[in-house]
Parts: C-alpha cells; sequence; structure tokens
C-alpha cells in the first residue's frame, strides 16, 4: 500500500479495514453471483438447519455460504445486510437474487412448495 494511501486511510471517517463501498460491493456481487447465498456464523444452530435444508432437498444446487464469525469484515457485512434488508440475524438468505428471510421463512417457503420454485425459476 502506498503511502498516500495509509495517510489516507488514517484521516478517513470508517474504522474498519473495508469501507462501506466495498463492502456493499462483496455483498452484492456474492447476491449476483449465485443461485442460492447464505450469510450465516459457523456455531449457529438456525445457520446449520438451513444449509442442511438446501443440501438435503436441493443437492445439485450450489449454495455460498459466509460464515461472517470466520470473515474479517463479518461485522461490516451484518450492519450492510441490516441496513439492506432489516434483518438483523443469521443465517440471512438469498434465492434467485431474493432476499428469503432466514431460517424460519426459509423452511416454511420449503413446506409450501415456494422455495423448489424459486430455486429453479430463472430470474
Ligand atoms: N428466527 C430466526 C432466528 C435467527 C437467530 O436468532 N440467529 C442468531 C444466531 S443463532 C443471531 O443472528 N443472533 C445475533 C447475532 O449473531 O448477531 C431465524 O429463523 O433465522
Amino acid at each position: 500500500m502506498s503511502l498516500f494511501n495509509h495517510i489516507y486511510r488514517f484521516f478517513s471517517s470508517s474504522s474498519s479495514s473495508t469501507s462501506l463501498a466495498a463492502t456493499k460491493e462483496v455483498v452484492e456481487t456474492i447476491i449476483q453471483d449465485n443461485r442460492v447465498a447464505v450469510f450465516s456464523k459457523s456455531w449457529c444452530s438456525f445457520c446449520h438447519s438451513t444449509k442442511d435444508l438446501f443440501n438435503t432437498n436441493f443437492p445439485n444446487t450450489s449454495i455460498k455460504v459466509v460464515e461472517l464469525d470466520e470473515h474479517e469484515d463479518g461485522s461490516a457485512i451484518q450492519a450492510y445486510l441490516l441496513e439492506k434488508t432489516g434483518q438483523r440475524t443469521v443465517p440471512n438468505i438469498f434465492v434467485n437474487r431474493q432476499h428469503v428471510g432466514g431460517n424460519d421463512d426459509v423452511h416454511s417457503m420449503f413446506r409450501k412448495g415456494q422455495l423448489a420454485k424459486l430455486v429453479n425459476s430463472e430470474a
């Protein structure tokens, strides 16, 4: 990193290693590039349940899991997700670029047959 960049970062208002714009870009790219994106925490039982649901019922659909507790910008990502979706908790799930909510929501959609439709839609 250049001396200018060090000085710029020192005086910039953001205290995290990544700016809000960069965090937004990271999250939006993950949502865009993956049919199923799950923002998760490795120790969270609700997150395990969500991952099991997809792995068991949609084994041919790859899912992108971001474990926020293992990510250096996990807190910033969680803060951006709150701003974007109004949801503070994990798992925070997107299917075909659509926010579907948390574990309760995704199980409810699955029981109603709505999840399969969304996973397999061409959106
Ligand atoms: N009803 C929610 C419950 C989710 C929940 O309570 N998640 C906990 C972790 S297991 C959480 O996000 N806690 C706040 C945090 O970790 O920042 C769902 O079904 O997804």
